[in-house]
């Protein structure tokens, strides 16, 4: 399959990358400088040119804090971006595969999310994101939808990404206690775009590793066993870590379209994770 990924200095975009050349698709991959998703022009150019059945859109600023403070560039990336790739991927006869995340739900329903929850973003962060939602699956009828959270993989700059890093440097960690969500490793979310982008089948999917889920502490003390580091962990609650965004105490996400389809769940959390520590030790 001819695949455009944009995103690809992301976390998640050089996994998909790395799938995609795996599997010997013929890849064409933007990092920002590259491809602007944002910049109209650029998308249109660069689409017409390019010409690929399917655009995996892995691009996204997911500075959650950083979105509070100008949300004039939160919906430029987050939501007009995803519309403009809907909107040139449909002149070009191309799908488009774009990623959303579980923190457009508000977090106060026990239990999982699905496709039959009522999103009620909390953050501006998340507004964007659901308004990118929105745009994208208006603005092309081939457009499939990925709700995610709690990525962690090579190169991610986020929490669950660098528990073992910093707890290698001798770092204390302050690790929430009272939100949960459904970790979700890079690799299995890059392998699960790809047979999605493949299946052509439009709609909202949700996409995390099997299992009950976890909170932050959990999952970094699990981190840290599997790798075999002894950490100073400092149990804190949410509200302790005085952060500027809100968000959804839980947002544990499950599909409904998924297995209905044929697509087998993904590992459960703590195979996913040991895979990661895995990789990261070996690297
Ligand atoms: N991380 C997580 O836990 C979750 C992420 N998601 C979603 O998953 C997707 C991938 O996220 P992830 O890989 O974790 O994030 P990263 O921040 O690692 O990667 C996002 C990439 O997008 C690039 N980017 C930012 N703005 C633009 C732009 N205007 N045009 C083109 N590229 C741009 C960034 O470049 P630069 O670094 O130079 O700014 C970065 O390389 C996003 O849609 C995100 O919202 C969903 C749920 C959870
Ligand atoms: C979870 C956590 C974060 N932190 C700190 C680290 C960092 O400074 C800040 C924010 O952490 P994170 O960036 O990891 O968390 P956050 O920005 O909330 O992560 C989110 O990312 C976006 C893109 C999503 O879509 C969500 O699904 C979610 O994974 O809080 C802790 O100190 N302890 C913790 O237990």
């Amino acid at each position: 399959m001819k695949v455009l990924i944009t995103g690809a200095g992301g976390m998640v975009g050089r996994a998909v990358v790395d799938h995609c050349r795996a599997l010997g698709d013929e890849l064409v991959a933007f990092e920002r400088r590259g491809l602007d998703i944002s910049d109209e022009n650029a998308v249109a150019r660069c689409l017409a040119s390019v010409r690929p059945e399917a655009v995996i859109n892995c691009a996204a600023w997911t500075d959650v804090d950083g979105c509070e403070f100008d949300p004039d560039r939160a919906f430029r990336v987050n939501a007009w971006g995803p519309e403009i790739l809907a909107r040139q991927c449909r002149k070009v006869g191309a799908l488009l595969v774009t990623i959303s995340t579980d923190y457009v739900f508000d977090g106060e329903k026990d239990g999982f999310y699905t496709q039959r929850d009522d999103p009620n973003p909390l953050s501006v962060y998340a507004r964007a994101k659901l308004e990118g939602e929105r745009r994208a699956m208006q603005a092309c009828a081939r457009t499939i939808v990925v709700r995610t959270g709690w990525i962690f993989g090579v190169g991610g700059r986020n929490f669950l990404s660098r528990i073992v890093g910093s707890a290698a440097c001798g770092a204390t960690l302050k690790t929430i206690r009272d939100s949960w969500g459904t970790p979700t490793y890079a690799r299995d979310l890059a392998q699960r775009l790809r047979q999605l982008a493949a299946l052509d089948l439009p709609g909202i999917y949700h996409v995390v590793n099997a299992g009950g889920g976890a909170n932050y502490e959990e999952f970094a003390r699990a981190a840290l066993e599997l790798a075999g580091i002894e950490a100073k962990i400092e149990s804190v609650s949410f509200a302790e870590l005085h952060r500027p965004a809100a968000r959804p105490r839980n947002s544990r996400l499950r599909c409904l379209l998924s297995e209905a389809i044929g697509l087998e769940p993904l590992p459960e959390w703590h195979d996913a994770l040991r895979r990661f520590i895995r990789e990261t030790i070996s690297r």
